[in-house]
């Protein structure tokens, strides 16, 4: 039986793929999700975006904590459009049928309030995805994966067999860039891997 992680980071994010993300490094949080507004600005670019909601998300969910706080956003941006999650099977279809055979960024925005204020960083990873017959667009969304994913796919499930080729951060597109925030933790003093009993 694994012992529980000992808790070291308030991480203000709903999203079940950050909490494993940050599990699989080792380090165990306490989950407390904000309700920040995503309406993006005008004339703000799609980095910019991403990188300002995690430090809102950071914000909002550090208050009344001692602990370091991460938030985080992912966007998926076809040209100069920014698509996040689809409101409903008709937003979600849109999403599908304009990456159906694109190259496209997905850009994540990671923020760590802690001793040294608020750090922060964003990563874009290119994702190819082959074309997608609206026949396949119909039961993916069927298979109930799209609906609380940032352009309506997930790479880590079923989605999968749709990508070609990806540059960059995998963990990005899932929800959080492993290797960046584990900088960032660390220069917050969260240490990493947890309390591991030594191999002989
Ligand atoms: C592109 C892509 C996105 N996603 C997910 C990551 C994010 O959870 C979600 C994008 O929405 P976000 O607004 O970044 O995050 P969230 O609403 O899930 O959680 P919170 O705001 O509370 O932190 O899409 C995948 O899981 N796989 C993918 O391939």
């Amino acid at each position: 039986m694994s012992t529980p992680q000992a808790v070291s980071l308030r991480l203000a994010s709903a999203s079940p793929r950050r909490r494993d993300l940050l599990a699989s490094i080792g380090v165990g949080v306490e989950v407390f999700p904000t309700a920040v507004d995503e309406t993006p600005h005008a004339g703000e670019s799609p980095a910019a975006y991403v990188a300002r909601l995690a430090r809102d998300k950071a914000q909002a969910g550090a208050a009344g904590t001692a602990l370091p706080t991460l938030g985080s956003d992912t966007a998926v941006v076809l040209g100069q459009r920014i698509l996040g999650k689809p409101r409903d099977r008709e937003e979600a279809v849109a999403m599908l049928s304009a990456l159906s055979g694109t190259t496209h960024d997905v850009m994540t925005g990671v923020a760590v309030t802690g001793p040294h204020g608020m750090l922060s960083t964003h990563v874009v990873t290119r994702v190819t995805l082959r074309e997608i017959q609206p026949a396949e667009i119909d039961a993916y969304w069927r298979s109930g994966e799209p609906v609380d994913k940032a352009g309506a796919y997930a790479i880590q499930g079923l989605a999968a067999i749709f990508v070609e080729r990806i540059e960059g951060s995998h963990s990005a597109v899932v929800g959080l860039p492993l290797f960046e925030t584990a900088k960032l933790l660390t220069r917050q003093g969260v240490s990493l891997w947890g309390e591991r009993p030594a191999v002989p």
